[in-house]
C-alpha cells in the first residue's frame, strides 16, 4: 500500500486490535478518551452527498461553582484542490469557494461556530514550482479581495467566525504575504496575522514568494473566544505558540500544507505539546492530495526533476489542553471535524499543572536576550 493510499493511524488500530487492547492503546497514544458529538442526521446525509468525511467530539470540563461551562465548536475543514493547477486561475478559485462553501453549510448544520480553512486554501501549494506566473495571481487583498468577500457572506449567512488563511497581495506595499484573514460572525474583518516563519526546506519555496510576516503575535476576542493563529511552519517554534498564549489565545488554530516523507511523525506532536505547554486549545489543518504541476522542478537534491510535491496528508485534529487528542481526519479524503470545546478547561488544568506559573520567563528574557548578542558567551562549565 502506497503512503498516499493509507487512510488513517486510527482505522488501521481500529480493525486490527482487540477491543480491550484497543482501549488500552488509545489511552496512551490519545489520552482521555474524547466522546463522540451527535451530529445531526442532515450534516450527516449531506456531508455523504457531498462526499467528505464528517467527524465530530468533545471535550468535557468540570462544572465550577462561579463561572458557567464556555461550550463551544469549531470546524475544521481539510480539503485537495478541486481542478488541475493548469485550469485558468479563476476557474480554481471558484471551484474552490463552492467546494468549502458546501462543507461550510454542513458546519453550520452542526452548530459550529468558528471555521478555520487550510493554508492558502484557494490555490494549489504551488511555492515547489519556483515559478512566479501564473501563481502569484492568486494573490488577493485580505481586506477587499474576493475571496474575503465571499467568506464575510459565509460569517453573516451562519453567525460563524471564518479564519481564511490566503496569499496576501498588499498593494499599499506591493508586497505579498501568507496571511489569515480573521472575520466576525458579523461580517467584518476583525484583522489579519501574517505567517512569521518561512520554511526554506525540502521543495517548500516560499521565500521566493512572500515575506515573513509583521503582525506580531496578535491575537484576536471573538464572541466565542480569543483566537490566534499560527501558520504552518510556525508550528515548529515552541516560542511562537508561547507568545500567543502570553497574549492571552484561548484557542490556536494552525492552519498547514505539509507532505508525509516530510512531517508526519512530527504531526501528532507539535500542536499536541502546544496545547498541554500553553494551557489552551491547538487545531491543525492540513491539505489533503497529490497535486500535479506542469512544468517539472527539482528539489535541490540531486534526484530527478519531478512533477509533484508529495502526499498532502491530511490528518487534522484538535488537542486540548490536558494532553487529550481527537483522532485525526483521513489522510486521504476531503473533511470536516467538528468539536465542541469547554473554554473553562483552559484554566482548570493552568491551575492543575501551573505551567505558566511556573516558568522562569523574566529569567529566561535575560538569558535569551544576551544569547542573541553577537558577543554571546555560552554558560558551560569545563574542568
Ligand atoms: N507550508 C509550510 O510552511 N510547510 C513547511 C513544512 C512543514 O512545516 O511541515
Amino acid at each position: 500500500m502506497s503512503a498516499c493510499e493509507f487512510e488513517s493511524l486510527e482505522k488501521s488500530l481500529e480493525s486490527h486490535l482487540p477491543e480491550a487492547e484497543l482501549s488500552e492503546v488509545k489511552r496512551i497514544l490519545f489520552g482521555k478518551e474524547t466522546k463522540k458529538l451527535d451530529l445531526p442526521a442532515c450534516a450527516v446525509d449531506a456531508a455523504s452527498e457531498r462526499d467528505f468525511e464528517l467527524k465530530g467530539y468533545r471535550f468535557e470540563a468540570v462544572q465550577e461553582q462561579l463561572r458557567p461551562p464556555r461550550r463551544i465548536r469549531v470546524g475544521l475543514i481539510q480539503h485537495r484542490i478541486v481542478l488541475p493547477t493548469d485550469a485558468p486561475i479563476l476557474d480554481q478559485i471558484t471551484a474552490m469557494h463552492s467546494r468549502v462553501g458546501e462543507m461550510v453549510e454542513v458546519a453550520a448544520m452542526c452548530g459550529v461556530n468558528i471555521v478555520c480553512f487550510q493554508e492558502t486554501w484557494t490555490m494549489p501549494f504551488a511555492f515547489c514550482t519556483r515559478e512566479k506566473e501564473p501563481w502569484t495571481e492568486f494573490a488577493e487583498s485580505a481586506e477587499e479581495g474576493n475571496t474575503t468577500r465571499f467568506c464575510q457572506e459565509l460569517a453573516k449567512k451562519y453567525n460563524m467566525v471564518v479564519v481564511s488563511p490566503i496569499l496576501e497581495r498588499e498593494e499599499l506595499h506591493s508586497t505579498l504575504w501568507n496571511t489569515a484573514v480573521v472575520i466576525s460572525n458579523s461580517g467584518n474583518v476583525l484583522g489579519k496575522t501574517r505567517k512569521n516563519h518561512i520554511p526554506r526546506i525540502g521543495d517548500f519555496n516560499e521565500s521566493t514568494y512572500y515575506m515573513e510576516g509583521d503582525t506580531g503575535h496578535t491575537v484576536f476576542q471573538t464572541q466565542f473566544g480569543k483566537i490566534a493563529v499560527n501558520i504552518c511552519y510556525g508550528r515548529h517554534h515552541p516560542l511562537n505558540w508561547f507568545m500567543y498564549s502570553m497574549n492571552g489565545a484561548e484557542i490556536i488554530f494552525n492552519p498547514s500544507a505539509t507532505v508525509g516523507a516530510l512531517s508526519e511523525p512530527m504531526w501528532p506532536i507539535e500542536a499536541r505539546n502546544a496545547a498541554i505547554a500553553n494551557h489552551c486549545y491547538t487545531c491543525a489543518i492540513n491539505r489533503v492530495g497529490t497535486e500535479h504541476f506542469k512544468s517539472e522542478f527539482t528539489s535541490g537534491d540531486g534526484k530527478k526533476a519531478h512533477h509533484d510535491f508529495g502526499h498532502f496528508y491530511g490528518s487534522s485534529y484538535v488537542a486540548a489542553p490536558d494532553g487529550s487528542r481527537t483522532p485525526g481526519l483521513s489522510r486521504t479524503h476531503d473533511g470536516l471535524l467538528v468539536v465542541e470545546m469547554d473554554l473553562n478547561l483552559n484554566r482548570q488544568i493552568c491551575d492543575k499543572w501551573s505551567f505558566k506559573m511556573t516558568g522562569r520567563y523574566a529569567e529566561y528574557a535575560d538569558e535569551l536576550t544576551a544569547a542573541v548578542r553577537h558577543d554571546f558567551k555560552p554558560n558551560i562549565v569545563k574542568e
